[in-house]
């Protein structure tokens, strides 16, 4: 299938400004999206997050796993990482999402929340590891759950909605100047997995 075969209703940039985010819309249809949420419930080793916070260690609810073509070390929230290797489920939407934007990627952060009570802060993922201005993309499975974007300095917030089976692509500067942010809600009663491909710089 070649990129052409594909339409998407895209949306070029959600951002006005320092940074390019494109919204891709549905980029499966609901049937293989839901077919995907199913094999990933099952198939990844979910584990919850650890995280170092004023010194402590803390258990988050929201379930993570890590991926890649190495088994690349990752830091982040003060604990190294180390990733499994890409299994056929994750190979075929590495493989749509890589066709899909003509970027490539050598790893993944996936996420399981369990229901609107689970979320995430406000950050950016612009880990030493990570190439600069790497292009980090996530693709959402499950519930529909709304996703912030917020300036570092002028605050300016950006809204979206991330449907079952889209996908989201930050490129460019969008880590240098905003932040983003799962919200957590009480509307939401059904889980979402999102998956964040990113590529590992090797040489740093
Ligand atoms: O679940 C999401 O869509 C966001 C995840 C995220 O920001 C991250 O893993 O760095
Ligand atoms: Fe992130």
């Amino acid at each position: 299938m070649s990129l052409f075969d594909d339409h998407f209703d895209i949306i070029e940039n959600i951002l006005p400004y320092d940074g390019v985010t494109s919204y891709y819309g549905k980029i499966f249809s609901e049937e293989e999206a839901n077919g995907y949420f199913d094999k990933l419930m099952t198939e990844i080793e979910w584990k919850s997050d650890e995280a170092v916070i004023f010194g402590k260690l803390i258990e988050t609810k929201r379930k993570v796993a890590w991926y890649g073509s190495e088994s690349f070390s990752y830091t982040y929230s003060g604990r190294t990482k180390t990733a499994l290797p890409w299994n056929k489920t994750l190979l075929e939407i590495k493989g749509k999402i890589e066709s899909i934007s003509g970027e490539t990627f050598n790893s993944c952060l996936l996420n399981l929340y369990q229901n609107g009570s689970e979320g995430m802060a406000y950050h950016s993922d612009g880990e030493k590891d990570l190439k600069d201005n790497g292009a980090i993309s996530s693709v959402s499975f499950g519930a529909e759950r709304k996703f912030n974007f917020k300036h570092k300095t002028t605050k300016k917030l950006v809204s979206l909605i991330l449907e079952n089976g889209s996908l989201l692509m930050m490129k460019d500067v969008t880590q240098k100047f905003w932040l983003h942010r799962l919200p957590t809600t009480t509307k939401i009663i059904k889980p979402r997995i999102s998956l964040t491909f990113r590529t590992i710089d090797k040489s740093k």
